[in-house]
């Protein structure tokens, strides 16, 4: 008997970017997914023996990392952040392109925390934030938000952020400036090790499946 391949989805920004790459690659959501009032969180596909999960972009990657969910789409900041030993990122998917950078107020820092060696950082990455300041000599103590990192430098809750920039609008618009980029961001398809042992037939296909898709878009 198949068993079920769940395959988990962030249910935000990168969707509507993954799901073209998604359905060419057999992966085709019953039409209840796209419905925006729809609560469900699990939805079947076309494939009987496949299901989508739609969960927050970090928890993709600990579904996947502890089998709970076999593969999925997530952004490589997240793959880094974690740095699980049983997930296995083997596809970029040329989607979802953003970066990581360090930014800080435009008119200065007033922070009282700050010395050469140690600064106040907010941000949802704090893993990568202190491996980085670490790679450079500085303690970096983070204080950790989930979103609307940007009000932190003008508060009082940190001098400086890390956060995903894109278009640099939101930066710009709350009077920052980006100072460094950490890291590089796109999607990538990602996969549980031992599933893959497992059943190294079903995911080595899905996986072919998807560097076919890559491969070809990057002819084209
Ligand atoms: N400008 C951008 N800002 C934020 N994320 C971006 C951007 N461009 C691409 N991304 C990617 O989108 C991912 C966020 O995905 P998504 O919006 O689905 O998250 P989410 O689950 O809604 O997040 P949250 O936990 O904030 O609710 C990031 O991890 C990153 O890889
Ligand atoms: O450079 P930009 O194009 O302005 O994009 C960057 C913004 O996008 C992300 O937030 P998102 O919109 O995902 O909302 P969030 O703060 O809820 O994560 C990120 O955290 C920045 O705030």
């Amino acid at each position: 008997m198949t068993s079920t391949l769940t395959f988990a989805v962030p249910k935000g920004r990168i969707l509507e970017e993954a799901l073209p790459l998604m359905a060419r690659a057999g992966i085709v959501p019953e039409p209840g997914f796209h419905d925006k009032k729809n609560r469900a969180l699990s939805f079947a596909c076309e494939d009987p023996h496949t299901r989508i999960i739609r969960v927050r972009a970090f928890d993709v990657a600990t579904f996947v990392a502890h089998g709970a969910a076999q593969a999925g789409i997530v952004g490589s900041d997240v793959i880094e952040e974690f740095d699980y030993s049983d997930l296995y990122a083997p596809v970029d998917l040329d989607i979802g392109h953003c970066r990581l950078s360090i930014a800080e107020p435009k008119d200065g820092i007033e922070g009282e925390f700050d010395n050469a060696s140690h600064l106040r950082v907010a941000t949802k990455y704090p893993n990568l934030t202190r491996r980085w300041f670490e790679a450079r000599g500085i303690q970096a103590e983070c204080v950790k938000l989930n979103g609307a990192m940007e009000l932190a430098p003008s508060l009082g809750l940190a001098t400086r952020i890390v956060d995903l920039v894109s278009t640099g609008t939101t930066l710009r618009e709350n009077g920052l400036v980006e100072t460094a980029e950490l890291l590089p961001v796109s999607a990538r398809l990602i996969v549980n090790r031992a599933a893959l042992k497992t059943d190294p037939e079903r995911l080595g296909a899905l996986i072919e499946s998807f560097r076919a898709l890559s491969d070809s878009a990057k002819a084209a």
